[in-house]
């Protein structure tokens, strides 16, 4: 397995992207409801990313987004009638809804499934399962569609398997990879795979959040290191503590990153921190791997402030040359503590020695930093070759997008805009044209 390289999918964000508050507990996308976005914006900040760490030699592909309005759940709930009719009387009735059925969410593609490379698994293939978002509406059915663009990407099933999503209940509540981190000595060689949850359907006596919702159980966790077929020797499962979700810390991945053998967090970010970390020691023991932990005190970095920056949310990228780079949002910048301690990270002789940061101001205002917007996918070289080439990053694909962006995107969508038949008009449109410069035709149902 060696030769193995970590591709990030990030996610093309959608033009329906906007902001309507539908995140409760996740503090910036309520701090932001009803404000004006800028889709255009949104998805050209989300291309200069994918491409400045392909130009750089990351290995990077791209998630395409979903078909919106979903006219499927519109309908399903009883509004009828044309496509416009649909719309006009969701707008009527039922604004909330008409906004969760234009989300753009599937941006956020660390939420579309919990990967496992091949060096992990029992047969030695790549496995996905597709994340159920149950805890929100407006993600709730991202999963038909993430299914679908999985298979299709990794449709060679020698190689790549692609499960339906968990049961979607309670019970299984699954956000997919925000919560789960893989920890090897190098990409290619077995990992362990930490999966963390927010709370125990089954033990009331777990701790749980007061205020804001747990979104992944460990129920899910484990049973996707079932699918997956995980040697338990290999896997931890730790409890998020409770209050740092009260506190807006909706995934784990806003508060902890990790990456080869560093895993990056916040103090408080486990119910129990010293039997986390003695469990993944032994667990990378297993791995012949050594952990090394960065721990960031609150005194340094208070968790409100790691909250409103996203430092944790960053993209921790191995180097060539052994060394790590720190993708952090222009947020970290202007937060004086954040901004203070990265520089002393950066200068203090570990791993991380390069911090490349990136205005991703539109999808920020709706909690989605750059871990959120990309998916993990470790694949060896033969792996890489058999998976759809259409959606790797590349200078003529970029080349591509941007004028399709111009294109088909408006600079603007307020809340009253999604009453406009005409938008669901131009979003069906554009991904018209997407499934042409992917190369990927038939990857929307769109009847
Ligand atoms: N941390 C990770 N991996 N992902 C971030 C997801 C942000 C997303 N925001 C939203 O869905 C806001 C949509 C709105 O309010 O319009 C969410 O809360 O699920």
């Amino acid at each position: 397995m060696l030769g193995a390289r970590e591709f990030n999918f990030d996610g093309l964000v959608g033009p329906s992207h906007n902001y309507a508050g539908l995140s409760f507990g996740n503090v910036a996308s309520f701090n932001n409801v009803r404000s004006a976005s800028n889709p255009r914006q949104a998805a050209l900040q989300g291309l200069a990313k994918m491409r400045a760490l392909a130009q750089r030699g990351f290995a990077q592909a791209l998630l395409p987004p979903q078909a919106r309005p979903n006219f499927r759940m519109l309908r399903a709930i009883g509004f009828s009638g044309t496509d416009a009719d649909v719309v006009a009387q969701a707008w009527r009735d039922a604004p909330v809804i008409l906004a969760c059925a234009y989300s753009a969410a599937p941006m956020w593609t660390a939420n579309a499934a919990t990967v496992s490379p091949s060096a992990d698994t029992l047969d030695g293939r790549v496995h996905f399962t597709s994340a159920n978002l149950n805890n929100k509406l407006h993600r709730s059915e991202e999963h038909r569609q993430a299914t679908r663009t999985l298979r299709a990407i990794f449709a060679d099933q020698e190689r790549f398997v692609v499960h339906d999503a968990l049961p979607p209940t309670p019970a299984f509540g699954d956000e997919g990879a925000a919560n789960h981190t893989r920890l090897a000595r190098e990409h290619g060689s077995a990992g362990v795979e930490f999966f963390v949850y927010g709370r125990v359907e089954f033990d009331p006596s777990a701790p749980f959040p007061k205020k804001y919702p747990a979104r992944q159980t460990l129920e899910a966790s484990q049973a996707i290191a079932r699918l997956h077929g995980l040697n338990p020797a290999q896997v931890v499962f730790a409890q998020q503590n409770p209050a740092v979700i009260d506190q807006g810390v909706f995934h784990n991945d806003v508060i902890a990153v990790g990456n080869g053998n560093v895993l990056f967090y916040h103090e408080q970010a486990f119910a129990d921190e010293q039997e986390t970390l003695a469990a993944l020691r032994v667990a990378m023991e297993n791995v012949d791997a050594g952990l090394t932990a960065i721990r960031v005190d609150s005194a340094d970095v208070p968790v409100a402030d790691a909250v409103a920056s996203y430092l944790f949310n960053s993209q921790l990228l191995s180097k060539p040359d052994g060394k790590m780079a720190l993708v952090v949002p222009h947020e970290c910048h202007e937060n004086p503590a954040v901004a203070r301690y990265l520089g002393q990270l950066t200068a203090s002789g570990g791993p991380v020695d390069e911090l490349v940061e990136f205005d991703l101001r539109q999808s920020m205002r709706n909690g989605g930093g750059p871990a959120c917007l990309r998916l993990r996918v470790v694949l060896t070289d033969e792996e890489a070759r058999a998976m759809h080439q259409g959606v790797i990053m590349t200078e003529a694909l970029y080349a591509r997008l941007v004028p399709w962006v111009e294109k088909h995107y408006r600079d603007r969508i307020e809340p009253k805009d999604l009453a406009d038949p005409q938008l669901a008009i131009e979003c069906m449109a554009a991904l018209e044209d997407l499934e042409t410069i992917l190369g990927l035709p038939g990857l929307y149902d769109l009847s």
